[in-house]
Parts: structure tokens; sequence; C-alpha cells
């Protein structure tokens, strides 16, 4: 029997998205009815005022928290119907995270740390894989490094890395660059956007740096649970970090 898989249109697509936290007078919405999708093989950036639902968006579409009521589908797949265990090992199969904090298992090298999704999917890390990967992050010589012994970028690099690893669909990324300098932030930002063009791969990216979505296709953002604007769209951005901070500055004010 031949199963013929139907393309799928968008890697991540959230439809009539609600979440509410807590109940009666002390609920809060943080996302209010959002539909939005994000094609194969691009790079958006998800901006908005403090309290907008941005990470709320990124833990919901990533399969780490659930929805109050609509649906996220990932490769097509809708995460509401799966239980808990077939959700984890579809976020291990085919999501990536890179968070601001690193989060890095400290006790481990560089080398172990991006081998580690690998592991905890049974998987048996080839050390030609690993080392490549480091090498892709310009860190091939610092695998038996602990991540005390690294600078910040460099540890975020590592956590690209494990990201990258398992070549997930989608990367899903809670500002990466929140706690890095400039000169950090654009090999961070220039890493992921390889991932897109270079391997077609789908990412998501919250960020409060204007410089930082500067790099994506398309900007959307969120206000009050709701997408209140987009900038750009699958053939690029057309704007700059001028644009994309104007138009955060007016809608912080209105
Ligand atoms: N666990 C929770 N319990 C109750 N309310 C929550 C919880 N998590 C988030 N919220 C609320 O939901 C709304 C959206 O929060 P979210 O963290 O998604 O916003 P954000 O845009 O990521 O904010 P920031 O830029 O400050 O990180 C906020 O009003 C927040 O207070």
């Amino acid at each position: 029997m031949t199963i013929t898989q139907t393309p799928v249109a968008e890697a991540v697509r959230l439809t009539g998205a609600r979440r509410v936290y807590g109940g009666g007078d002390q609920a809060v919405v943080a996302l209010d009815d959002l539909t939005l999708g994000f094609a194969p093989g691009t790079f958006t950036a998800i901006m908005g005022p403090s309290g907008s639902g941005k990470s709320t968006l990124l833990q919901c579409a990533a399969g780490l928290d659930r929805l109050t009521a609509g649906t996220v589908h990932l490769g097509g797949v809708d995460l509401g119907a799966l239980n808990e265990q077939r959700r984890t090992v579809l976020r291990r199969d085919r999501i990536g995270f890179v968070f601001q904090a690193f989060n890095l298992v400290a006790s481990l090298t560089a080398a172990q740390n991006v081998e580690l999704p690998l592991r905890l999917a049974g998987r048996r890390p080839a050390a030609a894989a690993v080392r490549a990967a480091l090498a892709e992050v310009g860190l091939a010589d610092r695998a038996g490094h602990r991540p005390s012994e690294l600078s910040g970028g460099q540890q975020q690099r590592v956590a690209i890395a494990r990201a990258l690893i398992t070549r997930p669909e989608v990367v899903f990324a809670d500002e990466p660059t929140g706690a890095l300098d400039t000169a950090a932030s654009r090999e961070v930002l220039g890493l992921l956007r390889a991932a897109v063009d270079g391997h077609g791969q789908t990412v998501v990216m919250v960020t409060h740096d204007p410089v930082a979505a500067s790099y994506a296709d398309e900007v959307v953002f969120l206000r009050d649970g709701r997408i209140a604007d987009r900038l750009g769209g699958p053939a690029g951005l057309p704007g700059r970090a001028e644009q994309i901070a104007a138009l955060m500055t007016r809608l912080e004010q209105r």
C-alpha cells in the first residue's frame, strides 16, 4: 500500500486560538481567537507590548501549553487530539527550542549538551554529527567545554546546535538574543536565518528587539492576545529595524 502524504501548506497553524488563565473575575484572556499560520521555510518574529500574549502563543504553538479553545496543527497534526505522551514524542521529533536563558545542562560539555536530544529520543548520537553541528555554529574547538567556560553568545550557539541536531521542522525561539550583546546577537540571528535559508526549517521567534525582528521574513505584532499588525511576508521584510520600532511604539501608545 502506498501512503501518500498530502503536502502541508503550513508548518504550524493556530485556528481560533484562545487561552484563558484563571477563572471568574480573575480570568485573563492571553490569546483571543487568534488565527495564524507559519509557512514552511519562513522566519517569523512575534512582537508586541508586555503581556500581549507572545510567550503564550509560543508555548501553545509548541504544544507545551494547551489552548482553552481552538486548534494548533503542527505539520498537519492536530496537537489537541494527541495525548500527553504522543505530544511529547512529536515535540521531540519535530520541534527545536531556543530560550533566552540558554537552558544548557551545566554539568555536561558542549558536545554532550548538543547530543542530549538524540539520547532522549533513544538514538545513538554519531560523534561526527555532533562535531558537524558544533562546527556549523563555529564552536568546533569548544566541544569539551562546559557552559560555565563559555561566553553567553557561545552558550546560545551551543543551544542552537542542540536545537538543530535533530533537524526539526520548526524552531521556536523565545527572546534568543535577550541576554546577549550586539555582536553575539548578530551571530545567533544569522544562525537562525541560515536554518531557514539553508535547511528550509521554519523559525518562530519572540523578541522585543526590532533589530532582531528585522532578520525575519515577517513580523507579527500582538496586542491583547490578537494580531494587531503585520509587516513583511513570505517574500521578505521590506522594512528595516526603524520601521519595526516605529510600529512597536505606535502599538504601545495606543
Ligand atoms: N500562568 C499564568 N497565569 C495567569 N496569567 C498568566 C499566566 N501566564 C501569562 N498570564 C497572563 O497572560 C497574558 C499574556 O502573557 P504572556 O506571557 O503570553 O505575554 P508576553 O507578551 O509574552 O509578555 P512579556 O513581553 O512581558 O513576556 C498576561 O496578561 C499575563 O499576565
